[in-house]
């Protein structure tokens, strides 16, 4: 039964997904006067320690997410996943709800397929070589045409699930079952994408409100087996790559539509920007404009999605995360050090609250300040050093 509301007037929001994203997206609207709505597929979800009311919902499940949305009347619902029916997002856009930034953005980016084939096909934006594949003969096939190395990802999973780097024909068949065991529901089809030797990687965040588009300036980051470990902001681009990479993500996120913050994930080398994907979401690299921003990230979001102005966005220092991620399972873990992490100074620690660790759950993340990127760099990772996540 959904409680009483907190204000006749005050907006809805329901976040599918309650993560350590949801939870900022939560306490953001908070501030702006909105009653709060959390939703994932475990109980004790981060966001759901925040919000006003919790459900826990099987998000996938077409008839009990269009139950519990018809029941709540949510004025925006904010997809913080994409693991969700998006079918069913779409159906209840036409019947009049608003989701965030569309129920198309959140189909087309739930399926690598449906993303990479509107960038690459339909707008004609630069990215890696890609082929799909049902089966493992089809995979061989394609990896035949896109080359060695190249990367194997199931069409739907996230932080890196069920991705591979296949370097020989010999290798096909474990990156398969990787991908399978890895894929998000019972998908077994796979993207084969060209390995790109970037030099570096960004999410250029980028923020689409009633004031126009405006971007974050980039934030570079480094990933290992597809799950981001650290992120920093500003990551230098020379004027030629920043031109070009504002240009792609303006592009892409019209073409998405709607009104919303979008991680827009671009590989450079020194003469190209390559397209990757993009998050019609707050970013998890993203979380270092907590600390290095006017408005951070989920501010950002909150703002374009109520309908706010997005005047200007300022970077007002250098800043960096580090990932703390647990190595075991546990649902009675314990963290420790965080007197001496909390030693480094302009540095912070954020602990998620998720009831349980997985081996490379991310359950917290730290945040320190600097001078420069490579200061702000070192005191996340000696405060990163110091933490513990325990059994
Ligand atoms: N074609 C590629 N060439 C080189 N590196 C790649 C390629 N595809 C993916 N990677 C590496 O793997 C990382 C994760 O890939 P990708 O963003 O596609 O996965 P994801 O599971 O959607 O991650 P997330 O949900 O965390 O954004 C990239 O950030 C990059 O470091
Ligand atoms: N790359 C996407 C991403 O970082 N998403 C964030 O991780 C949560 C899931 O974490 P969990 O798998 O530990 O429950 C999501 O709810 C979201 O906040
Ligand atoms: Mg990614």
């Amino acid at each position: 039964m959904y409680g009483a509301p907190l204000k006749k007037h005050a907006k809805k929001v329901m976040v599918l997904g309650s993560g350590e994203l949801g939870k900022e997206v939560v306490i953001e609207a908070q501030r702006l006067g909105a009653e709060t709505i959390a939703v994932d597929h475990y109980a004790d979800a981060p966001a759901m320690q925040v919000a006003h009311h919790a459900y826990t919902v099987d998000m996938l499940h077409k008839e009990d997410l269009r139950h519990l949305i018809e029941e709540v009347k949510p004025d925006c619902i904010v997809p913080e996943v994409e693991a969700i029916a998006t079918d069913t997002l779409v159906e209840l856009e036409k019947e009049g709800y608003h989701v965030v930034p569309t129920a198309n953005a959140t189909k087309l980016t739930m399926d690598r397929e449906g993303i990479r084939r509107l960038a690459s096909e339909e707008l004609g934006i630069l990215t890696a070589k890609y082929g799909f594949a049902n089966n493992l003969e089809e995979l061989k096939e394609a990896v035949k045409d896109i080359g060695t190395p190249c990367v194997i990802k199931p069409v739907m999973s996230s932080s890196g699930k069920g991705q591979s780097v296949c370097r020989s024909m010999d290798e096909t068949e474990a990156s398969w079952n990787e991908a399978i065991e890895g894929g998000r529901g019972r998908n077994t089809r796979v993207i084969v994408e060209e390995m790109i030797h970037f030099d570096s990687e960004i999410t250029l965040l980028t923020v689409r409100s009633v004031s126009g588009t405006s971007y974050c300036s980039p934030i570079g980051h480094i990933q290992q087996d597809g799950d981001y470990i650290e992120s920093w902001q500003p990551a230098y681009l020379s004027e030629a790559q920043l031109k070009e990479a504002q240009a792609m993500a303006k592009k892409v996120t019209d073409a998405l539509g709607g009104y919303g913050l979008f991680g827009v994930e671009l590989f450079i080398t020194r003469d190209k920007v390559y397209f990757s994907e993009v998050s019609p979401r707050p970013h998890d690299t993203g979380m270092v404009t907590l600390v290095t921003q006017d408005l951070s990230e989920f501010a950002l979001h909150v703002r374009a999605i109520l309908g706010f102005p997005v005047p200007s966005i300022s970077t007002l220092t250098a800043g960096t995360t580090y990932a703390l991620k647990a190595d075991h399972q546990s649902e009675d873990y314990q963290v420790e050090g965080l007197e001496e992490a909390l030693s480094v100074p302009h540095t912070q620690v954020r602990l998620f609250g998720k009831p349980m660790t997985k081996p490379g759950r991310r359950m917290g993340v730290v945040l320190s300040t600097g001078e420069t990127v490579d200061q702000a760099r070192d005191r996340s990772n000696q405060a990163a050093r110091k933490v513990n996540i325990t059994k």
